[in-house]
């Protein structure tokens, strides 16, 4: 079945009794072979103008069932930087909509399609600030409308999609979104409506302790945005009932969590540049096998430095081991430390196994690609690789399995 949208204003004969060319609905129309229309509509917030002439657009991909990622954080977390490594493991450059709003938030590749929820903001800057709401508060955020549109593209079908400016703080007229292959949900309410959360084909949630948060606040937006050392303090104490009550709970439902954690290997450390990583993966998650160290479901603990591996004070000590997180059975695999050469991680990466990769040393190829990204000497940006690679196979053994046949990638 092609799934096509129309762009109209001449209401076709066939619909006169379901459409106005004033309404706020926009008209996703799927044809089935025999070209007979299948309805079905979104509801924008947007009135359309309407002309004479009328336009379809097929959408080739919406053949196949979209599959959706949700990637869950509090703001200035690491998410756009998780999604960069994210969609590099798919190749291909991630760009905004091809001569859309220069603001969008969206990042469209080949294979993905990164949606920032910030677009569900029910309430701009300005009405947050007069309802006394904080944008993590539900109320600031349409959850009818997101679920909806959500749930269209996974069924194939093209939305228009809100954007919220984040220059202005203002709701700009939405940006129409295909379906891809691969829809990645990112932002601060990806888990919190059941119904958003049952869509999800496998969910991420990056929880980033309140030391460190504030170590990365202060690196960006005192160095790179002139902030006051008060005025992060101050937006952080701000967001933290809210941040307490609406986004940290959602990390219960993840099916990954990278969580980042102050040293251990550095008694009383506060300054939050070396980092202590921890990623917690749930037992019995479909198309999904934990990665582990050694001997999968033993408990371990491994300083790899010495000969093979090149380390400076305070050194790397991984752990691994079975846990319970939630009430949930989960493997948790631990780094403290950081790198000091990263070709040498090739010889960490072998002593991994269940890691999803097409080649020997590719999540070494990976890491090295982007040095230069935040996080790439340590857990956070080896995690996140991981984590990518975790997703392109649960990506191709549910498209191998749609097909009637194995996946065929080798994994190692
Ligand atoms: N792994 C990391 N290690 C060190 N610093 C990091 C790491 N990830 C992110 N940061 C710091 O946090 C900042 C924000 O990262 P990023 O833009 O990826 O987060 P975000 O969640 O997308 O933010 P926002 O939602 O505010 O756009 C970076 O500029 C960097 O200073
Ligand atoms: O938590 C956030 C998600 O990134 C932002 O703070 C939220 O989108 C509000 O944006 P703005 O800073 O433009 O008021």
């Amino acid at each position: 079945m092609a799934v096509c949208t129309l762009y109209t204003t001449t209401t076709p004969s066939s619909l006169q009794s379901s459409s106005s060319p004033c309404s706020s609905t926009t008209r996703h129309l799927a044809f089935n072979q025999r070209q007979q229309v299948i309805f079905y509509s979104t509801t924008t917030r947007r009135t359309r103008s309407w002309s004479s002439s009328s336009t379809i657009s097929c959408s080739a991909a919406a053949a196949e069932k979209t599959i959706v990622i949700g990637l869950a954080a509090d703001s200035g977390c690491g998410k756009s930087t998780f999604m960069r490594r994210l969609t590099s493991v798919f190749g291909g450059a991630a760009e905004p909509p091809k001569g859309g709003n220069p603001d969008s938030n969206t990042l469209i590749s080949d294979t993905t399609t990164v949606i920032c929820l910030d677009d569900y903001h029910s309430l701009d800057r300005a009405g947050r600030k007069k309802e006394g709401v904080t944008a993590l508060d539900p109320r600031a955020n349409n959850f009818d409308l997101m679920y909806e549109q959500v749930r269209a593209l996974k069924d194939g079908v093209p939305v228009e999609k809100p954007i919220y400016n984040h220059v202005s703080g203002l709701l700009d007229p939405p940006e129409l979104i295909h379906p891809p292959k691969i829809l990645v949900i990112e932002g601060l309410h990806p888990m919190y409506d059941s119904r958003v959360r049952d869509l999800l084909d496998f969910s991420i949630y990056l929880d980033i302790s309140n030391e460190v948060k504030f170590a990365w606040k202060i690196q960006r937006d005192m160095a790179e945005r002139g902030h006051s050392l008060e005025s992060i303090k101050a937006s952080i104490e701000a967001r933290k009932p809210d941040f307490d009550a609406y986004i940290d709970p959602q990390k219960q439902y993840a099916d990954a969590v990278i969580e980042v954690l102050p040293t251990q290997l550095i008694p009383g450390d506060n300054e939050g540049k070396v980092l202590r990583v921890r990623l917690i993966m749930k037992e019995g998650v479909k198309y999904f096998s934990p990665v582990y160290l050694f001997d999968e479901g033993s408990t371990i603990s491994w300083i790899p430095c010495g000969r093979k591996l090149t380390c400076s004070y305070p050194g790397i000590k991984f752990n691994y081991g079975p846990d319970a997180y939630f009430s949930n059975e989960v493997s948790v695999l631990e780094m403290d430390g950081q790198f000091d050469r990263l070709d040498e991680l090739i010889y960490v990466e072998s002593h991994l196994s269940n890691i999803s990769t097409k080649f020997y040393g590719e999540v070494t190829q990976q890491m090295l690609k982007h040095s230069d990204f935040p996080g790439s000497n340590n857990g956070t940006g080896l995690f996140q690789t991981i984590v990518g690679l975790k997703i392109r196979d649960l990506f191709e053994q549910i498209v191998a399995e749609r097909a009637g046949a194995p996946a065929e990638a080798a994994r190692v």
